[in-house]
């Protein structure tokens, strides 16, 4: 069926990013290679005009938790860790760019002459009129986690789900880097996620999206393809919402 045919589940989309899978075999920094399969992926939903938001995490640069680890004052190190978002969010512009898709990047932090200040309306315009808006810099608060920051702006404006992109297949029993006999979730309930503390995910990120009943949908990134399938109603990866079911909801 041509791209134009295809008919998607959602209008507005919040696609969390994980900085860490920018790293690709590396151990730190940023793969052209990865941004340039996301833009193409990306490019795909903005072709069957799925309104795209961006946040995009800096675990492949710094976080904060682990430089104060090593010795240095955390909201210094929760500081670095935004800026490293900033960096993330431009590389992904660039890369959009060089793709032909309209894209802006805004920062919870203000730097002028550098990217946008994050501003909900100008957001929620540039979205409407088909950009895609990176929203850098996290919450610009340090404690939290860009997890956080891609519930609190996907709910601001108002997008249908939080999709979240990472290196495993969906939320696990336990997680399945370190035990390989997790099974995965088809479809859980924010609270079963809370109560069962399943680290996909922070507490904080999970709370919120409880409290403004926004779905999120896990996947994996590294799956070639499967952002476009669940954008069009495929079942990939694990949906959390207000569930409620009883029975078997564990993937084969
Ligand atoms: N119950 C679980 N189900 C699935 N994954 C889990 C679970 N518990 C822990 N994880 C781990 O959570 C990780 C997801 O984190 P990911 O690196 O995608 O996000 P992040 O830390 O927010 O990213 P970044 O900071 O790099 O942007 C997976 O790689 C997985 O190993
Ligand atoms: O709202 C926020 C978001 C992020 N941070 C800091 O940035 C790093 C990188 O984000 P990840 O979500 O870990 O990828 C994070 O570790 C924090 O140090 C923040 O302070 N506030």
């Amino acid at each position: 069926m041509p791209a134009t045919e295809k008919q998607s589940k959602y209008k507005r989309i919040l696609l969390k990013l994980s900085g860490e899978a920018l790293m690709g075999d590396e151990n730190f920094g940023i793969d052209p290679k990865v941004l340039d399969r996301m833009a193409l992926e990306i490019g795909q939903l903005v072709g069957i005009g799925v309104q795209v938001g961006i946040v995009i995490g800096g675990g492949n640069l710094f976080r904060g938790a682990a430089l104060s680890a090593a010795g240095m004052d955390r909201v210094t190190g929760d500081h670095m860790g935004m800026l490293a978002t900033v960096m993330n969010a431009l590389a992904m512009r660039d890369a959009l760019e060089r793709s032909n898709i309209a894209t802006r990047v805004m920062s919870a932090i203000p730097m002028s002459g550098v990217v946008d200040h994050y501003d909900r309306r100008n957001a929620m315009r540039y979205l409407n009129q088909g950009d895609v808006v990176i929203f850098s810099a996290g919450t610009g608060n340090p404690f939290f986690t860009t997890d956080s920051a891609a519930c609190l702006r996907g709910i601001e404006v108002e997008a249908d789900v939080v999709i979240k992109a990472t290196k495993v297949d969906g939320v696990f029993t336990a997680d399945p880097m370190k035990d390989p006999s997790a099974k995965r979730y088809l479809h859980l309930g924010y609270d079963e996620a809370i109560e069962k503390q399943l680290g996909v995910m922070d507490l904080t990120a999970i709370c919120l999206t409880r409290d403004h009943d926004m779905p999120i949908r896990v996947f994996n990134m590294n799956k070639p393809g499967a952002l476009a399938n669940l954008v069009l109603g495929g079942d990939e990866g694990t949906l959390i919402d207000r569930c409620d079911e009883v029975g078997e909801k564990y993937a084969e």
